[in-house]
């Protein structure tokens, strides 16, 4: 790869958000001037096409998590090329909207959180855009840009939703909901909320060097609650199309407070010292796949 190719994968001091919708929100976030655009990606299919367009000035690209009228189940999203899409299309930051599960009292249905950390119980996902021939671990022990989360969460309580700043997501891998048993485990290990795609997206971000944050939309209570019958998806979505419009409103407030330059981050060089095989030992079609999550600092 050469020099041409590193630059351009340097991050402008303009913002250009990244929103992955989730359940309930696959018909976008209403932006202005809105493109659709279909962009193809070495990781395989995307979720579907993004739609450009903007917000206050700000450039946002969506992509709808699930697809058109949620077309995919949580494990057969293909969150590679998702976030190697989004990338291609260069994004500076990404922000996920979710559905959510509640494993705590205080966090209601209908409330919104900006969470700040992971536990990650998926399995059978594509989770790294790494592998034999090109090896790269990222610190991960941040997984949320603190900045991101924190203007999400301001959004959203601008746009008038009750929104609690941090905790932690319990990516689980469903398709089916958790037994009784497995949500109150998953409360004794400390986990808040519950959700079925924060993982591998999050850490996919982080390989891409784009900053994540996630707004979930508490829907229900999970099955912890005794005198609860269990989550039924019905009640989900119902919660969701009840909260999807403020969602949006977030994410138009967010483009009205973000400020007119994007400051640089630290996540933007998340793998200055990341890659650890030699540069002999390099597998030349995995690095051209790699052409944009890691073409910043391949060579
Ligand atoms: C439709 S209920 C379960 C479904 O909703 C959440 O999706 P997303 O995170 O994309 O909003 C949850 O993770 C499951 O995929
Ligand atoms: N209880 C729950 N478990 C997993 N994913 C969810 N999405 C919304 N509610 C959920």
């Amino acid at each position: 790869m050469h020099a041409e190719n590193q630059s351009r994968w340097e991050k402008p001091d303009r913002w250009h958000i990244g929103i992955i919708g989730g359940s309930g929100l696959a018909d976008g976030v209403g932006l202005e001037d809105a493109q659709e655009i279909e962009v193809s990606s070495p990781f395989g299919e995307a979720s579907g096409p993004v739609t450009v367009g903007t917000l206050d000035g700000v450039r946002f690209t969506f992509l709808a998590r699930h697809g058109a009228g949620h077309r995919l189940p949580p494990h057969e999203v293909n969150y590679r090329a998702n976030v190697d899409v989004l990338k291609r299309c260069g994004v500076t930051d990404v922000l996920s909207l979710s559905a959510i599960g509640s494993l705590q009292e205080n966090l209601a249905p209908g409330h919104f959180i900006a969470i700040d950390q992971f536990i990650d119980r998926t399995v059978h996902r594509g989770h790294s855009f790494f592998g034999p021939g090109m090896v790269a671990h990222v610190s991960l022990a941040d997984p949320v840009c603190p900045m991101l989360a924190s203007m999400a969460a301001r959004a959203g309580e601008k746009a008038g939703a009750t929104v609690h700043r941090g905790g932690c997501y319990l990516a689980m891998e469903g398709p089916q909901f958790s037994t009784r048993a497995e949500s109150r485990l998953y409360r004794q290990w400390g986990a808040d909320v519950i959700g079925m795609t924060g993982m591998p997206e999050a850490r996919l971000c982080r390989e891409a060097e784009l900053p994540y944050a996630m707004l979930g939309m508490i829907t229900d209570y999970d099955a912890w609650r005794e005198e609860e019958q269990g989550v039924e998806v019905s009640e989900v979505l119902e919660v969701m199309h009840a909260n999807a419009a403020t969602a949006r409103n977030a994410v138009r407030a967010l483009a009205a407070f973000l400020p007119e330059r994007r400051p640089p981050n630290p996540i933007d060089r998340a793998l200055d010292h990341a890659l650890v095989t030699a540069p002999a030992a390099r597998d030349r079609t995995l690095l051209a796949k790699l052409d944009a999550v890691a073409g910043r600092v391949l060579r």
